[in-house]
């Protein structure tokens, strides 16, 4: 392997690079990094996921003719397409109204992050749903930037019925605020301190949904290991806090997946993501732009998925190669959803 990194060649991997795990994603050890792998039949595990992903360079997939063959397995991981998320898209018919088109609760933000709140209130605003309530301490930020936002800052059962809610960015230590949110009787995301102040018996005993969307960091807290160890095994991580939480969770980073509650079926891996979304706030614009979604009337999995894609596709399109702030990855979703409904 370092003779042929040592010598500068191009190196071409056949099905998949020496060295990382076809199935989950790791690399356990050395690995060749190649400059592009052809792959034949379908995509593994490990050139979609990350460790591993980084090291098949452009990845070439050959039709060996396995189509029937494939057919008869339940795959462990899908990446959604262009079409796939098309299809899943809720757009309004010529009946709605805004209540029609489902009304998300925004629950974050603080004295000490209002900026949260207004990031997390610009993604919600282009997710889908007809309207926004925003319930917490920045109402006034929320409001300057975005008129059209219905605030409050009173309890959330207090601030009128919504179809869903999201709670956590920049919320601080406001458990009482989350606590009715968890309580309520529609599905519900949590990210950031969310997660931190959410107790897994109440999560475990509602019965509509629950999203949790942890950064590895947040992830490694919850599940009690390192922040290496999730970024090592994203797959196993993302499936064992779905099962621990019997909850859908959306796992960011480098490659964002989606496991289903209770941890079963196919782990959905995003494939639009880009670099350029690691910067402060980006989490914000999804949290809002997924619960909007899910206010809309996905499901938990779809809204995680289908979020995790536009949010990827908008951080690419408003970044064309440059550094870009999370406001203009919210500015730029309404430039994803058209490219993707197209
Ligand atoms: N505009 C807003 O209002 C925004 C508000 N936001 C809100 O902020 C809250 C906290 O969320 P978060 O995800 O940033 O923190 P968190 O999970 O506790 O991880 C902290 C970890 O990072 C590390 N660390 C820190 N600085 C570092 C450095 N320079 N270089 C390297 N490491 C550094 C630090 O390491 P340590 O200092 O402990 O060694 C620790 O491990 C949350 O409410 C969120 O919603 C954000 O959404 C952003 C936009
Ligand atoms: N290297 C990367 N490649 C692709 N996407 C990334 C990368 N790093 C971060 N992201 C994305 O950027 C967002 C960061 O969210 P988060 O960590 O919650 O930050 P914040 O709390 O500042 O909003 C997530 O959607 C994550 O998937």
């Amino acid at each position: 392997m370092r003779a042929a990194e040592d010598s500068g060649a191009l190196i071409v991997s056949v099905d998949l690079p020496s060295g990382v795990d076809a199935d989950t994603g790791q690399v356990p050890g050395d690995a060749v990094r190649a400059d592009a792998t052809v792959t034949f039949g379908t995509y593994k595990p490990g050139l979609l996921v990350d460790p591993a992903r980084e090291y098949a360079g452009a990845v070439r997939l050959v039709d060996i003719g396995l189509g029937g063959e494939l057919g008869a397995y339940e795959p462990e991981l899908e990446a959604l397409q262009y079409a796939d998320v098309q299809r899943l898209l809720p757009v309004p018919g010529a009946e709605s109204d805004k209540y029609r088109r489902g009304v998300v609760g925004v629950v974050a933000g603080s004295a000490r992050y209002p900026g949260a709140a207004v990031l997390c209130v610009a993604g919600a605003l282009r997710g889908g749903a007809g309207a926004v309530r925003y319930v917490g301490p920045a109402a006034d930020a929320v409001i300057a930037r975005f008129p059209e936002a219905l605030v409050s800052d009173g309890p959330p059962a207090k601030a009128g019925r919504v179809q869903a809610w999201v709670a956590g960015p920049g919320l601080g230590d406001d458990a009482g605020r989350l606590r009715d949110v968890v309580d309520a009787d529609v599905p519900v995301l949590i990210d950031a301190d969310g997660l931190r102040l959410v107790d897994r018996d109440a999560v475990r005993a509602r019965t509509a949904p629950t999203l949790l969307t942890p950064h590895a960091g947040e992830a490694a807290a919850l599940l009690g290991v390192s922040r290496g160890e999730v970024e090592a095994g994203r797959l196993d991580a993302v499936r064992e806090l779905a099962a621990r939480y019997g909850a859908t969770v959306l796992l960011k980073g480098s490659t964002t997946v989606v496991a289903e509650a209770r941890g079963g079926g196919a782990v959905r891996v995003n494939p639009t993501g880009t670099s350029w979304l690691a910067t402060a706030g980006s989490g914000d614009v999804l949290s809002g732009l997924a619960g909007s979604l899910l206010a809309a009337g996905l499901g938990a999995r779809d809204a995680g998925a289908v979020g995790a894609f536009l949010h990827g596709l908008a951080g690419r399109l408003a970044a064309e190669g440059a550094p870009v702030g999370a406001q203009d990855v919210a500015d730029a979703v309404p430039l994803a959803w058209r490219d993707v409904g197209a």
